[in-house]
């Protein structure tokens, strides 16, 4: 492992001292991702109004910003949060969903790579496409293998200096210079909307509790979720007993278990 506390660690340091995490999400994902923040032991807080984003940031220990149901008064609200985290020191994560299918959100998410997220978490197909490749995503749904974007995550982490996340079958992290692959999870997991957005909420949370070491938060939060999803698919009879056995899994999942559990290599 090249990360200087274990997941298990930082898990146990979030739920002892619970962040707030202010979420930009979108509809879809707003329910859920608040609720695997609390099983996870962090406080979400979906903030997203022009009007007051900004200033919840600067009460927020870590932001998240997630593009998946777009229009212009989000992306005041996104941009007044973003300026509002950085300028305070705090680390941000975004999640550029589907940015490849309009001009809309091409822009959007131009202008918020402009303000220097800390860390990026995107399935294959926004990766690549991030990066300038061609990438065959089809709306929000990857149609890439995480393979094929490791190239990209490493080019796009040293434009952007910052950590990039890559979701998939087998999860990608780089900085640039590091870079670790996560294995576990379930094939079930792209099968439940908005467990993409909502790992980029847990990523939040972990970067709130270990902001010098966002490099071994973003593993640690996807490390978390690998875990959890392999506990819940064991029971599972679909996606629909799945949703549910992930939040109790999520919610169960101690630090002991999480290290013994997490599966973290070089790449
Ligand atoms: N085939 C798979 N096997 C195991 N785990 C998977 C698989 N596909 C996705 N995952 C896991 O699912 C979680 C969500 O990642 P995914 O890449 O599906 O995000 P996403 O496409 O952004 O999702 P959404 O847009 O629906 O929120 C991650 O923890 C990832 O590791
Ligand atoms: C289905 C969907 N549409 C816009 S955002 C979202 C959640 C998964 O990204
Ligand atoms: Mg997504």
């Amino acid at each position: 492992m090249q990360t200087r506390t274990t997941p298990g660690a930082m898990l146990k340091a979030m739920r002892e001292k619970p962040p707030l995490v202010q979420c930009i999400t979108n509809y879809v994902a707003m329910n859920i991702a608040a609720n695997v923040l609390l099983a996870a032991g962090a406080s979400p807080a979906m903030v997203h109004a022009a009007e007051e984003a900004g200033e919840f940031a600067g009460i927020a220990n870590a932001l998240t910003v997630n593009i998946g149901t777009l229009s212009t008064q989000w992306i005041d609200g996104m941009q007044a949060a973003a300026k509002a985290a950085t300028s305070a020191g705090k680390p941000w994560v975004l999640d550029p969903v589907a940015h490849y299918a309009t001009a809309f959100r091409r822009d959007a998410v131009a202008a918020l790579l402009a303000l220097k997220p800390t860390i990026i978490r995107g399935n294959a197909s926004e990766i690549i496409a991030l990066a300038g490749g061609e990438s065959r995503g089809q709306g929000v749904d990857s149609r890439d293998p995480v393979e094929q974007a490791e190239g990209s995550a490493r080019r796009l982490a040293e434009r952007q200096q910052a950590v990039v996340a890559v979701t998939g079958a087998v999860d990608f992290v780089t900085d640039g210079e590091r870079a670790v692959r996560i294995t576990g999870g379930s094939a079930l997991m792209p099968q439940v909307t908005a467990l993409g957005c909502s790992l980029t909420c847990l990523v939040g949370a972990f970067a709130a509790t270990a902001p010098d070491d966002i490099f071994g938060a973003t593993v640690g939060a996807l490390s978390t979720f690998a875990v959890a999803g392999e506990a819940a698919a064991l029971g599972a009879a679909g996606p629909g007993s799945f949703a549910w056995r992930f939040l109790d899994a999520l919610a169960a999942l101690d630090a002991e278990t999480l290290d013994a559990r997490a599966r973290v290599s070089a790449a």
